[in-house]
């Protein structure tokens, strides 16, 4: 069973469409991130899945289920971090975390929980309303974590958190994916999702136009890598820019950058170079990183335009 399954799945706010006939699947334990510009539809998706929106057309099945029909069984089993979550300035964060375990119905204790999210003891007894960006956000991240939710589904969840805290973001993500969790996030932090996400799908205007992992999205917009080589003294290119595979050369100082669409060349290049009279003194590939291909889909009109192309079937 997949862990979210929208099909056709349709949303208009009046005139704007919002989501177009979205159909995406989920499947159990994967960490799944979910991309795409401001006003892509990200929002409006994930409000349909915690049913506080309700779809125009189209189906949707949480867990196996219609958040339409059972939205409380749903809920209950998911660990939610919405993008605009409101705390209670002069409640403490373990009060927080115990309001939090009451309404899931279970056990916890409140400081085992905040220390997974770096809070400390004395963080626990301090009202929220003194936290910085970042310790509120650890503690809604904590918030979510209570009742070992069956799916996580986190609205940017590294908002605020500087670099160690979305280290420690990651980690606990692939802790909860290690779990037996399903982890579906939201971000526009590109490395992050990179990082930890084991397949992506970008929307675009309402439209998924791209899922897959990130190695797939790479291979289906053809990006190649570059060849970075550093060499003693800089020699005739000519060679190394006729080999089928190579698009370009360029020479900067000692370094040759050279793009190949097929991976199969290297060596070639670097025989060619050697070949040519010179030296080589270090070697280093360059792939398209996630936020280059993220640009790719998303650029108005530059992405791919077949659905064959992306990986995205038609409902
Ligand atoms: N309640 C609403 N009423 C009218 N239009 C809405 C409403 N909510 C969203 N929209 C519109 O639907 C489109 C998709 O918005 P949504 O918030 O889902 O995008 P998003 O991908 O989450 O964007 P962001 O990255 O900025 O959070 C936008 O054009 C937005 O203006």
């Amino acid at each position: 069973m997949a862990a979210i399954e929208t099909t056709a799945l349709t949303k208009e706010y009046g005139d704007v469409r919002a989501v177009d006939g979205l159909s995406l699947t989920v499947e159990e334990g994967e960490i799944f991130g979910f991309l795409g510009p401001n006003g892509a539809g990200k929002s409006t998706t994930i409000n349909v899945l915690l049913d506080y929106v309700r779809p125009t057309s189209g189906d949707v099945s949480v867990l196996g289920i219609d958040p339409r029909e059972r939205p409380e069984e749903v809920r209950a089993r998911l660990g939610v971090l919405p993008e605009g979550y409101a705390l209670y300035d002069r409640l403490s964060a373990r009060q927080h975390v115990r309001f939090a375990a009451q309404m899931e119905g279970v056990d916890v204790d409140p400081e085992t929980v905040l220390d997974r999210v770096g809070l400390d003891a004395a963080d626990a007894d301090r009202a929220v309303g003194g936290f910085s960006k970042g310790m509120t956000q650890r503690l809604a991240f904590a918030m979510a974590l209570v009742g070992e939710p069956d799916l996580l589904i986190l609205d940017e969840p590294s908002s605020g958190l500087d670099p160690n805290g979305a280290r420690e973001m990651r980690e606990l993500v692939r802790a909860e994916r290690d779990r037996g969790a399903t982890v579906f996030f939201s971000s526009h932090v590109m490395e992050q999702v990179e990082a930890v996400c084991d397949r992506v799908g970008i929307m675009n205007d309402g439209d998924l136009v791209a899922v897959d992992t990130v190695e797939g999205l790479r291979d289906r917009l053809g990006s190649g890598s570059t060849l970075v080589v550093t060499v003693d003294a800089v020699p005739d290119t000519s060679g190394v820019q006729a080999i089928d595979g190579v698009t370009d050369v360029t020479v900067r100082g000692d370094v040759l950058r050279v793009s190949c669409t097929d991976p199969g060349v290297k060596a070639d290049v670097i025989e060619r170079v050697s070949a040519a009279g010179a030296t080589v003194r270090d070697i280093d590939v360059e792939e398209a990183s996630l936020e280059d291909l993220f640009t790719e889909y998303t650029n108005a009109g530059a992405g791919p335009e077949s659905d064959a192309s992306t990986g995205v079937s038609e409902a």
